[in-house]
Order: structure tokens, then C-alpha cells, then sequence
């Protein structure tokens, strides 16, 4: 039988209702991201919280993170293994107990979880599930203990794509399917806050694929604005269903606001590619004495302009005249030697390109701080 998780489920349909949905804010304002760009938010964030930080003995495992995350967000909560993720959504969850930390959660007091949890459902780590029982008599059976209206049960079996073997034994469900019974456990009471840890650890990409669907349905359907925070250690598992990213290492915020800034706050990149590759080096020889940085990467050359250009009046995705210019001073060179370029490809770094330089950064910074001491 899998472990029974300290898990507060959802709870509490036709609770208090938030205050009016708004409209995603294009960034938020964090200590490491970058700067506030969107208009303020007209409302209280599902999650606002400032300072949190939890300290076992002297070690410190979660430090200063501020957290804000707007209503009917699917928040990507990103870090590698140890940065601190379970613990900070354990203390969200009111499972552990903040060392320092403010604000809200729901509009409620962090300090007070009791305000919130009623409306938050949650699955961390182990799905809590009793395996001889079907899906639905599980369902049924945490219904009875929450005294909850079993008649959730029918439509959250069918909300997770569990009703077709609603009546099976749970001990007969793939991995995949043991974690969609464990989510159909914390959408019991409809909350507006859904936390989900890691759901898709151990699963296989067809098992992935069937938990991203699902969380993205989880938040926006029939109008509803739910609130889903998922952590994950990997990047790519969550970058799709996202529209706000926060990135955690060793503890500390390293980025908080939506995907395409964190694209954005990349360095743009060019691939070149002579028409011979003899060329390469001394296609090389010559971007580097025109100041560009690149790297051979077998027949071709790829470089990172740096630092990055402001956005022109194009937008944030349109042409960034400072590397035109470079690429172009770089072509008539070639010309003038002889090379014949027959790919100058210019593009930006990929999201988890960026995180695993925010991580590295972090990293690099941790290490510099421990030297200093
Ligand atoms: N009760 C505890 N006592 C001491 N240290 C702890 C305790 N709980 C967690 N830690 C430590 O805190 C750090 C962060 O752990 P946490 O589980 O929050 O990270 P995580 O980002 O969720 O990692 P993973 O992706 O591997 O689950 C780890 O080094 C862990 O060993």
C-alpha cells in the first residue's frame, strides 16, 4: 500500500469566493528576474507571500523567497533536486512551519493556514490511495471522512479521465494513473488552489503528456480561475502548460514572472554556416575579431550576442539592430575573404537553456558567497 501522505485534500465547495478574476500581469517584480514590465495586478494574488524561509538547525534550506503568484495562474515551480521545493510547498500547505515568512495565501494569513486550506487541494509526494479499493470507493471513502457530497465524486473521476475505470481496483492503476486519482482526491471539495509536487516523477512520456493535459484543464474551464502550482525539477515537463515560472535553487528565488520573459531575458544567438567546412576556424578568427562570441559546434559557428540589445521599436521579438549590424559587418568580412555563408540563423536562447544558466548563476553565486565567508 502506498504511504498515506500528510496531505490536506480539497475541500469545502461553495466556500467564500475570491475577489474578481484579473487578467495575468505580464511580469512581476523579483529580487533576481527582471523588472516589472505589465500593469499592476487590480486584485490580491492567489499566493503573496514575502520572506519565507525555513532553517533546520543551522542549515538553511529555503532563504527569503518572496512568492507571487496571480489567480488562475498555472505556476511552473522550478528547481533541481534539494533547492528546496517540497519544503516550501509544505510550508505553503501549512505542513511545516515557516522559520520567517509573511503575506497571504487565498487572502488569508500565511500565519493561519487554517483560513486557506479549505479551499487548497494538494498532492505531495505519495498519492494516498488504498489499493484495494476502486477509484471511486477511495474517492468515496475521503468523502465520508472530510463529510464531503460523494456526489464530487462522479464528476472529479471524470475530470481526471478516470471514469472508465472508476470501478477497478487502485492497486491495478499505472503510476499515471494512481497520480490522477491522487489529484481527483485534492479536487474533491472544487478548491481554488490547487499543489501539486512533482506529479509527474517516475512517469513515461505518454504518462507526462496525459498529466500536463490534465493540469492545464485543471485550470481554466468553464470560466473557473483556479490556481495550480506544480514543481518540477525539469524545466521541459512544465514549460508548456505555464504562464508564470518561478525558479528556485539552493533555496533562493533565481527567477518569478511569466515564460517569455525568461526568454526574453536571454542573450540572442546566432548559428553560421560557412559553405565549406575548412572555413570554420577562420570564419571563427574573424567574428572574434569583430568582438562576437562563438563557439564551434562542428561545421558551424554559434554565438551569444552579450549583452543583450533593448528591445527595438519592433517589440520584444523584433529585430535587435545591434546583432544585424554584427552579423552583417561578420558577412561582409567572410565576403571579402572568400567564405561564402550559407546559414546565418539568429534566434534566442531556449527557456531551458535559461534556467540551466539561472541555476548555474545561482550556483556561481552560492560558491562565491562561501568563499567570501
Ligand atoms: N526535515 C528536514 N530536516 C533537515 N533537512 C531537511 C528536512 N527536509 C528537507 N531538508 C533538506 O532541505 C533541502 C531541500 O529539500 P526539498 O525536499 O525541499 O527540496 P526539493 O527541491 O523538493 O528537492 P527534490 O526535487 O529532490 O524533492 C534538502 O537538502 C533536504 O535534505
Amino acid at each position: 500500500m502506498t504511504q498515506r501522505a500528510e496531505t490536506p485534500t480539497g475541500h469545502a465547495a461553495g466556500t467564500a469566493s475570491l475577489p474578481p478574476p484579473y487578467p495575468l500581469p505580464t511580469a512581476t517584480g523579483t529580487r533576481a528576474g527582471p523588472a516589472p514590465a505589465g500593469p499592476a495586478p487590480a486584485g490580491p494574488p492567489a499566493i503573496d507571500v514575502r520572506g519565507l524561509s525555513k532553517r533546520y538547525g543551522r542549515r538553511t534550506v529555503v532563504n527569503d523567497l518572496d512568492l507571487r503568484i496571480p489567480v488562475g495562474a498555472v505556476a511552473g515551480f522550478i528547481g533541481p533536486n534539494g533547492a528546496g521545493k517540497t519544503t516550501t510547498l509544505r510550508m505553503l500547505l501549512g505542513l511545516v512551519r515557516p522559520t520567517t515568512g509573511q503575506g497571504t495565501v487565498l487572502g488569508h494569513p500565511l500565519t493561519d493556514p487554517a483560513g486557506y486550506l479549505p479551499r487548497t487541494g494538494a498532492l505531495i509526494e505519495n498519492p494516498a490511495l488504498y489499493p484495494r479499493l476502486s477509484a471511486r470507493r477511495n474517492l468515496e471513502a475521503l468523502t465520508i471522512l472530510a463529510g464531503r457530497d460523494p456526489a464530487w465524486v462522479d464528476a472529479v473521476l471524470d475530470e481526471v479521465g478516470l471514469a472508465e475505470r472508476a470501478d477497478d481496483e487502485a492497486r491495478s492503476y499505472s503510476l499515471g494513473m494512481k497520480q490522477r486519482l491522487a489529484i481527483a482526491a485534492a479536487l474533491l471539495g472544487d478548491p481554488d488552489l490547487l499543489i501539486l509536487d512533482e506529479p509527474t516523477n517516475g512517469l513515461d512520456p505518454m504518462g507526462i503528456r496525459l498529466m500536463r493535459d490534465l493540469i492545464r484543464g485543471l485550470a481554466a474551464r468553464d470560466g473557473r480561475r483556479r490556481t495550480v502550482l506544480v514543481s518540477s525539477h525539469l524545466l521541459a515537463e512544465v514549460e508548456q502548460i505555464c504562464d508564470w515560472i518561478i525558479v528556485v535553487d539552493r533555496g533562493e528565488l533565481a527567477y518569478q514572472g511569466p515564460p517569455e520573459r525568461l526568454l526574453s531575458a536571454g542573450a540572442p544567438r546566432v548559428t553560421l554556416r560557412p559553405e565549406h567546412a575548412r572555413d570554420v576556424g577562420r570564419l571563427a578568427d574573424l567574428a572574434a575579431g569583430l568582438g562576437l562570441a562563438v563557439e564551434r559546434d562542428g561545421d558551424q559557428l554559434v554565438g551569444l550576442l552579450d549583452p543583450p540589445p533593448a528591445p527595438s521599436a519592433d517589440g520584444p521579438d523584433g529585430p535587435a539592430e545591434p546583432m544585424w549590424a554584427a552579423l552583417a559587418g561578420l558577412n561582409r568580412a567572410a565576403h571579402a575573404h572568400g567564405i561564402t555563408l550559407v546559414e546565418i540563423a539568429p534566434g534566442r536562447v531556449t527557456l531551458e537553456e535559461r534556467y540551466t544558466g539561472l541555476v548555474a548563476a545561482a550556483a556561481d553565486g552560492a560558491r562565491r558567497t562561501g568563499d567570501a565567508s
